[in-house]
């Protein structure tokens, strides 16, 4: 078999898909030079190892079409698996994996002539988390009174660490190894709790408007602070300041106030900082009860943002006093995604994923200014996650 023409013809195995309950993330593999010609070494067992960087990409899950109009032009028909007319040659099977993988099967089926190979969305966030902790570096890093600073990864006492992965809902997973992990906790106050209320709070119309918002407001205005309560001063007896959030949102009580009497921005404030402070609190009392010492926050809802970082981080430092860390991932929205596109390696006939060169941090913008992806009639939210530089072997 010719590894250039069996490439991608039954098996689109340079893309996984993680369909969750707000967002579709896109991981993909895209060949370096003009369809692969240059960049694919053919060895001496037949595989042929391609060289190329995954790219990542969202969608909003409500607008599922977009994603649709990606994969067929910019994923299908530039994998030359597609008929002019948009229906695939073969059945094609792709990884993917989220509460869509299901919802959305015959609709792929129906519209792409995709085929879902199913990854659990538990495994796959775990896989996604290990392989980036292993092998791309400068992925992990501390967020603390405004100061990132990179964590070195010993391969060798990675484990155990609990992953705490912030999507529309949240799942804690304490990992102990590669595939060795139990989901120990959850909250349904999570991203979609953000972004929902905040919808109807503040008539923000998506989510970087609400955190635009929230980065000018105060939310001083709206919560109830300890020195609201104790008459500006501490409760320092249990180790409360005065400046410390006593009631999230406690002001509104006595105010006297309608909602359209408060600033939307110190509502997004205070809801930004409720959320994120409640899933540190979980997070690090779900890291008490099992002697975790690491905790990675991955998931959309963190994206990067300083503010959200620093209240969990602070949270994580507070109640463990110190004892545990919280840790955040640069690719932090594409966990499920990654581990779903590194599951094609458990299979024969389908690609290993071997990162070689993980230095390299282009910005994934730029896969759609190379000969590769010249035409991108739909637009996408691809500048969420920086490329990998790596190199695929196709078997
Ligand atoms: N562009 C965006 N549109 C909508 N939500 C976003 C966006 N960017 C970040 N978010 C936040 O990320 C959450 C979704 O995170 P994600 O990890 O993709 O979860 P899910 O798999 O449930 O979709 C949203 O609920 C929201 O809080
Ligand atoms: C059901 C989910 C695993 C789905 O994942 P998501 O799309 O939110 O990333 C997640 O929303 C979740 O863990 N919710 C919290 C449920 C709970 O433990 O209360």
């Amino acid at each position: 078999m010719d590894p250039k023409n069996s490439r991608f013809s039954t098996q689109i195995s340079h893309l996984a898909l993680d369909i969750g309950g707000t967002l579709i993330k896109l991981v993909y593999f895209s060949p370096n030079g003009d369809n692969c010609e240059d960049g694919s070494i053919v060895v001496g067992n037949g595989c042929s190892v391609v060289q190329g960087r995954l790219c990542f990409a969202k969608f909003e899950t409500r607008k599922i079409d977009d994603c649709l109009d990606f994969i067929r032009f910019n994923i299908l028909q530039h994998s030359g698996v597609q008929h002019t007319n948009g229906t695939a040659r073969d059945k094609l099977s792709v990884k993917a994996t989220g509460g869509g993988a299901f919802k959305f099967a015959d609709l792929f089926k129906e519209k792409l002539g995709i085929v879902f190979d199913k990854e659990d969305e538990m495994h796959s966030l775990v896989c996604g988390v290990n392989f980036l902790l292993k092998t791309v570096p400068r992925e992990a890093f501390t967020y603390l009174d405004g100061q990132k600073e990179f964590v070195q990864i010993d391969h060798n006492d990675l484990y155990p660490y609990l992953l705490v992965n912030i999507g529309s809902g949240v799942s804690m997973i304490k990992v102990d190894g590669d595939g060795k992990y139990e989901r120990i906790s959850g909250t349904s106050l999570g991203g979609g709790t953000f972004l929902g209320l905040g919808k109807l709070l503040t008539k923000c119309k998506s989510f970087d408007e609400l955190l635009e918002l929230s980065h000018q407001g105060n939310n001083r205005v709206i919560d109830m602070l300890v020195g609201d309560i104790y008459g500006g001063t501490d409760y320092s007896k249990i180790g409360l300041s005065s400046t410390a959030i006593a009631s999230s949102f406690g002001k509104a009580i006595s105010d006297g106030k309608e909602l359209e009497d408060y600033q939307p921005e110190d509502v997004a404030r205070s809801l930004l900082r409720m959320i994120s402070n409640n899933i540190g609190q979980i997070a690090y009392l779900n890291a008490l009860r099992f002697g975790l010492k690491r905790i990675f926050f991955g998931g959309f809802f963190i994206r990067g943002l300083e503010y959200t970082m620093d209240t969990i981080s602070v949270a994580v430092h507070f109640w463990s006093r110190g004892e545990a860390k919280a840790m955040f991932l640069r690719h932090e929205g594409f966990l499920g995604a990654l581990g779903a596109f590194t599951s094609y390696k458990d299979q024969s006939h389908s690609t290993e994923l071997k990162p070689h060169h993980h230095t390299v941090e282009r910005a994934v913008l730029k896969c759609s200014d190379d000969d590769s992806f010249r035409h991108i009639p739909v637009t996408a939210n691809v500048n969420d996650g920086e490329a990998i530089e790596c190199s695929i072997n196709l078997v």
